[in-house]
């Protein structure tokens, strides 16, 4: 029976005609799809490259290209062109098998006929340098054939191989990198195989067989069960992330069984939501009913925490739901966007919970003690000044303490508290003896008198959670998922793990220790999650191009970042395969004349036909957001929070979590506002502090930076901040 298979150029091309045009491609799908099994409506051309290839009429100025195996049983959709490209497509393009990674790859012949004759006369002075000394079966070991290796035999240099590699088949064109840039042959194939999804016997490579090569290679094309799954993903072109996936994350999210936690780190934008999301639509895959019979464990599915609104699930459904949660609740609304997205079905949805980890908390406490206060820390130094009353120290201190000392380790006992270490806690560290104790009893007063009145933060709620779920025993979820795990408190990671059993896939999360942006470094073993030998770092960024990349890399700094559980993280091969305009810093004279700018800038980036909702403003407070924010709508800008999507959407750095814009502005990146020093322990108090005060403030502005996935605008006026590389000057 014929497979019907869709290349991810495919979903691009169309995602980029216009709406007549892609109608025109739906009604020759649908025609074709009417007689799919004798492969009707396609065009075989005298003049292709490869007696497989056909063309698909879609109007008299385009064709789509569709590649057919002779023996019918497969129709893999490549592209759509108009129709010259087409043909010129097809006179050149060859597809094949690589020969020991197994996997699919196409060759521009005419390219590469042209590079070579192009290098071949330099043959002979430096030509063919590079590989000089390379005997030929090392490149065949790496999958390199005899076309490629006629090129690398005159190729005089590593640039002359950059550049060429639009030309050659991307796998031989990486190995050829590995084995330039120095690597033994072992090295460069240990490179090239580390991202397999099927391990290739050597071979057993069958040319032939484009089926098996599209099963290796998920990134690049993928089978659709039929019409009605090709039409679901036309009607969502611009959502690749839904179906190809890097082998890596293929092989990460959809791993039958981890035996405990597993942790997924990675640059901004590499795709660790995406992955986690896949995840959770594999593990629903196993609760539902195939239509094959069920094992009769058919359990209704009940949410815990909401009894009255418990769904109704027909499938083999696990005892407990799937949780996917992170610390920011204005997450949650894009993340179960994302979750109806990739699991439409809708048995399989729910038995999936997205739901942030405080609302968890919430909901635990308020079951236990009734509604929980809830209180900021603003509004509770007052109270906690009197009870620092004749210490020599405020109510805030007292707060921060309890909250990064206390609650973060989980102290108990007076004595637990007076060992207990305070790394990056300034003025903590020296306190005398007597002044700790007198702490301590102060706390216990206060945190005594907050729980008779019933009052929270979402810190204590967190822990007030995890102690009751342990009492209890009670586990409300059969598997977690996680994710922005860099910048949850330790509390509510001990709540994350009292919420689920221990065991075989309890655990799944996703971080990246670069973006953390509030003061929680975590212990993962003191909090009962070991990952180890279970952890695995993305490195290929989607959102962001290459040039936004290196630059926002640039204001991290070079101080070495702790990763989680403080083994140093790193973002060793972190890069992006999309390339675009490079980042604009701008500095002004004075603010009126930035924010000047700043209008000129989106408006230009308005007239270039980008969404208003796909436009982004960022800034370090909310006074600055605010005047961003009016100096766009005085100029008849339509502008909105970040969570919404009614005008160009404007927020602080903090906010910009997790989200994604195709413009960002970074504004009023002056020295005056970044670092903001009201977030930065003197230097004289705690140089450890400091430090990490600093670096946070430079994940911020990463993080801000990151978000971009076509063109990033940052600008300050007066002196430029200390993070900023320099600026061009107007
Ligand atoms: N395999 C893929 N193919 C194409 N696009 C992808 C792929 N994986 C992720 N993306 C896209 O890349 C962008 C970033 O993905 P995602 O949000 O998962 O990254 P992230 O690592 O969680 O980022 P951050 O840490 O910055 O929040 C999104 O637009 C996503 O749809």
């Amino acid at each position: 029976m014929p497979q019907l298979a869709i290349a991810k150029d495919f979903l691009q091309t169309y995602a980029a005609l216009d709406k007549k045009l892609r109608k025109g491609v739906d009604d020759a799908l649908d025609k074709f799809a009417d007689t799919f099994y004798a492969g009707g409506h396609l065009e075989k051309l005298e003049s292709a490259c490869d007696p497989r290839w056909r063309t698909l009429r879609i109007n008299l100025n385009h064709r789509g290209i569709v590649l057919a195996p002779e023996n019918g049983d497969l129709y893999l959709l490549v592209t759509v062109l108009p129709h010259n490209e087409a043909y010129r497509y097809i006179r050149n393009r060859r597809p094949s098998v690589n020969q020991v990674l197994g996997v699919l790859e196409f060759r521009d012949e005419s390219a590469m006929h042209a590079v070579s004759n192009a290098l071949a006369p330099t043959v002979g002075d430096s030509g063919g340098a590079l590989f000089a000394g390379v005997p030929d079966k090392h490149f065949t070991q790496l999958g390199i054939d005899e076309e490629t290796l006629r090129i690398a035999r005159l190729l005089p240099d590593e640039s002359h191989l950059d550049s060429y590699g639009q030309s050659l088949p991307k796998p031989q064109h990486d190995a050829l990198t590995a084995l330039a840039s120095g690597m033994t042959p072992d090295e460069a194939w240990t490179q090239i195989s580390r991202d397999l999804v099927e391990k290739v016997e050597p071979g057993t490579v069958d040319p032939d067989d484009l089926a098996t090569a599209i099963r290796r290679s998920p990134d690049q094309a993928v089978f659709v069960e039929g019409p009605e799954e090709l039409r679901e993903l036309l009607d969502h072109p611009f959502d690749v992330w839904r179906t190809f996936l890097h082998p890596r994350q293929v092989r990460i999210a959809r791993k039958k069984q981890y035996s405990g936690p597993v942790m997924v780190t990675g640059g901004a934008g590499t795709g660790k939501t995406v992955t986690a999301l896949h995840r959770i639509a594999h593990l629903t895959e196993r609760y539902v009913d195939t239509g094959t019979g069920t094992d009769g464990d058919s359990d209704q599915l009940s949410l815990p925490l909401e009894q009255d609104t418990a769904p109704k699930a027909q499938t083999r459904a696990p005892e407990k739901p799937i949780l996917f949660t992170t610390f920011t609740k204005t997450l949650d609304a894009a993340l179960q966007a994302q979750v109806n997205l990739l699991v439409p079905d809708e048995e399989r949805r729910r038995l999936v919970d997205v739901r942030n980890i405080d609302k968890i908390a919430y909901q635990v406490v308020r079951k236990a003690h009734g509604k929980p206060d809830m209180k900021f820390a603003n509004a509770l130094a007052p109270r906690w000044d009197a009870h620092a009353a004749g210490l020599d120290v405020s109510g805030r201190f007292l707060l921060e303490e309890w909250e990064h000392v206390v609650l973060a380790q989980d102290l108990r006992t007076e004595r637990e508290y007076m060992e207990a270490g305070r790394r990056g806690r300034g003025r903590a560290n020296r306190l005398g003896e007597q002044q700790k104790r007198q702490v301590w009893a102060a706390i216990l007063a206060a945190t005594q008198e907050m729980r008779e009145h019933n009052q929270w933060i979402f810190t204590s709620l967190a822990a007030e959670a995890a102690d009751l779920l342990e009492r209890t025993g009670e586990r409300l979820y059969r598997h977690i998922v996680v994710d922005e795990s860099q910048d949850l408190h330790p509390a509510k990671w001990r709540l994350v793990r009292a919420l689920v059993d221990e065991g075989p896939d309890d655990l799944f999360i996703a971080g990246d220790p670069h973006q953390r942006i509030y003061d929680h470094h975590v212990s993962m073993a003191r909090v009962g999650v070991n990952v180890r030998g279970r952890s695995h770092r993305l490195t290929v960024s989607y959102r962001s191009t290459q040039e936004i990349l290196n630059w926002a890399v640039g204001v991290l700094g070079t101080a070495p970042v702790e990763g989680f559980d403080g083994v140093r993280s790193t973002l060793q091969d972190y890069g992006s395969p999309l390339h675009g305009r490079r980042p604009v810093l701008r500095g002004h004279g004075s603010a009126e004349e930035e924010l000047d700018e700043l209008v000129r800038t989106v408006e230009g980036w308005l007239r270039d036909g980008v969404e208003p909702d796909a436009i982004g403003i960022a800034a370090r407070s909310d006074a600055l957001v605010r005047k961003a924010r009016s100096a766009l709508t005085e100029a008849g800008i339509e502008t909105c929070a970040l969570a919404e999507n009614s005008g160009v959407r404007v927020g602080t750095m903090h906010s910009m979590k997790g989200l994604e814009f195709r413009c960002v502005a970074v504004v009023s990146v002056g020295a005056e506002h970044l670092p903001d020093l009201a977030h930065v322990t003197d230097a004289s108090e705690d140089a450890v502090a400091h430090a990490h005060d600093l670096q946070r403030e430079r994940n911020l502005l990463f993080v801000a930076c990151t978000r971009a996935r076509d063109s990033l605008h940052v600008s300050y006026s007066g002196e430029p901040s200390p993070f900023l590389p320099r600026a061009s000057h107007y």
